[in-house]
C-alpha cells in the first residue's frame, strides 16, 4: 500500500464551472437584475458626491439621475449614471474579479468619514454579473471622474472571455447595455421593468428616470427627523404606500443607530377583525433598496399586523439579498420593535386616555394578541391594555381588580370576572347578573378565548367565566348557601320528569336551590369545556370531539314557584307540558330553540294565553 503523505493545499476553481452557476443559480429571481444594476448606477453616484463632500473631486456634479432606456427594437435595456465611472483598471479590478467589490474597497477606505459607510448598497461583488440572467451579451462603457480619465468599453458575452479597449463618452459615469436574451424577452416590456422598478426602486436615494418620468422619492420619511414631520406628511406616505387603505390610527417612527442600525415608520391600521388579512404589509428594506415583505423573522408575529417600512442595512441579507439569514441582530432588531411599540401604545395611554379609549377597540385586537404571543410586551401592555364592560365603560387590569373586588370575591378569596362574547345573545344572562350588581366585560374578538386564558395565568386569584357558564348563584359562589324548598325526594322527581323529557345526553339535569327572580329552568355551559371548543375553532384545527354538540347543564331551580307547580300537578299531560315549557323557556334564552322545536313552544304559549 501506497503511504498517504501529510500535505497543505489551495482548492481550486475553474471559472468555466462557476460561471455559469453565478449567472444562472445565484439569485432566484431573474428580475433582480434590474435592482442590482440600479443600485450599482445608485452607489457609483453616492460615490461621486461623497467625494465631492470630501474634497477628492473639484468638477461639477451635474444632473446626477440614474437613467434606464429601453430600446425594444434593438432588444437594450440600458441603466446609466453619472458616478465616479471606472477607470480601465478598475473594470479589471471590479468587473473582471468576480466577488471582488469595488464597494467594499470604498467603504473600507472612508469608513470614518461623513457618510462614508451608511451610503453604500453594494457589498458582495456579485450583483453585476446577474445582468447574465436576461442577458446574452453585456457592454459597459464608462468614464471615470478622475481628470483625463480616457472613456472604457467592455464587453462580455457571458463566456470567460472579455474584451476591453478605448470607447467615446462626453460624460463621467457608466452606461451599462443590456443586449436581452432570446429567453428573456418579457424583460422588453415597459410595463414589466416600471413594475420592478418600482418595486425595488420607489425609495432610493437618487432620482431613476425611466420614460422620461422620475420612479421614485428619494427622500422618504423614515429618512428624516421625526421632529420635522408633520401629522399629513405620516398620513401622505402611507398613501403612498397603500394608496386604496383607509387612515393608519397612529404610528411609530423608528430611529436607532446602536447596537444596530434602524430606521422606519410602522402604522397601527384600523384592524378588523380578521387580522389574517392584514398580514405581510411590513416592508423592509436595506439602504432604501426594497428587500422584501416577509418580515416574519424581524418583527414579531404579532406586530406583523402592523404596516410600514423597516430599514435595516444591519439586517443579515444573504448574497441574493432576497432573505434574510437568522443571527443575533435579527433578534435584538425583533426585541427592539417590540419594546418600541409597547413604549408607544403607553405614551398615548399616559398622555390621552379618552383618545386611547376611542382607538381601543380596532388596536385592541393587536394589543390582545401581543399579550398572548409575547411575554415581554405582556409585561408592558399590562398597564395599558384595556377591558371594556357591557356599558362601554374601560378599564386596565388593576383598575378593575379594584372595581370589582367587593362584589366579585369568591367564597375562596378568586376573583370572578365575567364576560359576554356576544351581548345580544346573551341579554337573559346578562341581565341576571346585573341584577345582582355584577359587572360583565364585553369579549367578542376571535382571540379573546386566547386572551381570557392568558390572563387567568398571569392574573393571580382571577377566574374568567362567561355569564351563561353556570347560574348565577354558582358563578360566583359566596358562603351563603341557599335553602331549597324542595325535600330531596321532589327533587329527585323534577329531576327524572326533565330528564325524560329532555332525553339527550349532552344534557346533565341537576336541581338546585336558586333565587326566586332567576328563571325556573337555566341553560348553562361549563366554562372549562365552552372554551375548549371556542379555542378549536379559532385555532382552525379540527376539533377532538369531532362534531359533536357541547355539553351543557340543565339547572331546574328547586326555589322557583314554577317547579313546585308541576310537581304539584296531578295531571301526568299536564305535567309534562308546563315542565317543557319551562325546558323550552331556557332553550329560548339560549338562543337554542329553532325550527319544528320553535314552532310547537310559539303555538303552545299562544294556546296557553
Ligand atoms: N455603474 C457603476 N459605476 C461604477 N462602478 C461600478 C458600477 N457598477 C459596478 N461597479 C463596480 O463594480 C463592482 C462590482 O459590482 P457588483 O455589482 O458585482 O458588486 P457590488 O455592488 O460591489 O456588490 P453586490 O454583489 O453586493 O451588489 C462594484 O463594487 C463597483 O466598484
Amino acid at each position: 500500500m501506497e503511504a498517504v503523505a501529510q500535505e497543505k493545499g489551495t482548492l481550486s476553481i475553474h471559472t468555466e464551472n462557476i460561471f455559469p452557476i453565478i449567472k444562472k443559480f445565484l439569485y432566484s429571481d431573474h428580475e433582480i437584475f434590474l435592482r442590482e444594476l440600479v443600485s450599482n448606477a445608485v452607489d457609483a453616484t453616492q460615490k461621486v458626491k461623497q467625494l465631492s463632500s470630501y474634497g477628492e473631486f473639484n468638477g461639477e456634479l451635474g444632473d446626477l439621475k440614474v437613467t434606464v432606456k429601453l430600446d425594444k427594437e434593438a432588444k437594450t435595456i440600458t441603466v446609466s449614471d453619472r458616478g465616479i465611472g471606472m477607470t480601465a483598471e478598475e473594470i479589471k479590478k471590479y468587473i473582471n474579479q468576480i466577488a471582488f467589490s469595488g464597494a467594499t474597497e470604498f467603504v473600507e477606505k472612508y469608513k470614518d468619514k461623513e457618510g462614508g459607510k451608511e451610503n453604500i448598497i453594494g457589498h458582495f461583488g456579485l450583483g453585476f454579473y446577474s445582468a447574465y440572467m436576461v442577458a446574452s451579451n453585456v457592454e459597459i462603457v464608462t468614464r471615470s471622474y478622475k481628470e483625463d480619465a480616457e472613456a472604457v468599453r467592455w464587453e462580455c458575452d457571458g463566456s470567460t472571455e472579455f474584451e476591453i479597449g478605448p470607447a467615446e463618452r462626453e460624460h463621467r459615469g457608466t452606461d451599462i447595455i443590456l443586449h436581452i436574451a432570446a429567453d428573456s424577452e418579457e424583460f422588453l416590456n415597459e410595463h414589466r421593468l416600471s413594475e420592478i422598478l418600482e418595486k425595488y426602486g420607489k425609495f432610493l436615494p437618487v432620482e431613476i428616470e425611466f420614460e422620461d418620468k422620475v420612479i421614485n422619492n428619494p427622500n422618504p420619511i423614515w429618512t428624516k427627523n421625526p421632529a420635522d414631520l408633520t401629522d399629513e406628511d405620516y398620513l401622505a406616505f402611507y398613501k403612498e404606500l397603500y394608496p386604496y387603505s383607509e387612515d393608519p390610527l397612529f404610528w411609530i417612527h423608528l430611529n436607532v443607530d446602536y447596537p444596530f442600525n434602524l430606521t422606519g415608520v410602522l402604522y397601527f391600521p384600523k384592524l378588523k377583525n380578521d387580522f389574517q388579512m392584514q398580514r405581510e404589509k411590513i416592508k423592509l428594506y436595506s439602504r432604501q433598496v426594497f428587500i422584501t415583505d416577509e418580515v416574519k423573522d424581524i418583527v414579531p408575529d404579532f406586530l406583523q399586523l402592523l404596516h410600514g417600512v423597516i430599514d435595516s442595512p444591519d439586517i443579515p441579507l444573504n448574497v441574493s439579498r432576497s432573505y434574510l439569514q437568522a443571527d443575533s441582530n435579527v433578534k435584538k432588531i425583533n426585541g427592539y420593535i417590540t419594546r418600541k411599540v409597547a413604549d408607544k401604545l403607553s405614551e398615548i395611554f399616559k398622555n390621552d386616555r379618552e383618545g386611547f379609549e376611542k382607538k381601543f377597540d380596532d388596536i385592541g385586537l393587536f394589543v390582545k394578541y401581543g399579550v398572548i404571543s409575547d411575554d415581554k410586551f405582556y409585561d408592558k401592555a399590562k398597564d395599558f391594555c384595556l377591558l371594556k364592560n357591557t356599558e362601554g365603560k374601560y378599564f386596565t387590569f388593576d383598575e378593575y381588580r379594584e372595581s370589582v373586588k367587593d362584589n366579585q370575591t369568591d367564597k375562596n378569596d378568586t376573583q370572578i370576572w365575567l364576560y359576554t362574547n356576544d351581548p345580544e345573545k346573551q341579554d337573559a344572562f346578562v341581565d341576571t347578573a346585573k341584577k345582582r350588581s355584577y359587572d360583565v366585560l364585553v369579549m367578542d374578538t376571535v382571540i379573546d378565548p386566547h386572551f381570557i386564558g392568558v390572563l387567568e395565568q398571569k392574573l393571580e386569584k382571577v377566574n374568567i367565566k362567561r355569564v351563561d357558564a353556570d347560574p348565577v348563584d354558582k358563578l360566583i359562589e359566596k358562603d351563603v348557601a341557599l335553602e331549597s324548598v324542595l325535600s330531596d325526594e321532589q327533587k329527585e322527581k323534577a329531576k327524572t320528569l326533565y330528564e325524560g323529557l329532555i332525553g339527550s345526553k349532552m344534557a346533565t339535569v341537576q336541581v338546585e336551590a336558586m333565587p326566586t327572580d332567576e328563571l325556573p329552568v337555566v341553560i348553562t355551559f361549563p366554562e372549562f369545556m365552552r372554551r375548549m371548543t371556542d379555542m378549536q375553532a379559532t385555532s382552525g384545527q379540527p376539533s377532538m370531539f369531532g362534531n359533536m354538540p357541547m355539553m351543557y347543564t340543565v339547572s331546574v331551580n328547586a326555589n322557583h314557584p314554577l317547579t313546585q307547580k308541576i310537581l304539584d300537578t296531578e295531571d301526568e299531560a299536564q305535567q309534562k307540558t308546563l315542565a317543557k315549557q319551562a325546558y323550552d323557556l331556557a332553550l329560548l334564552a339560549q338562543g337554542m330553540l329553532s325550527g319544528k322545536a320553535l314552532t310547537t313552544f310559539v303555538q303552545r304559549t299562544v294556546e296557553g294565553l
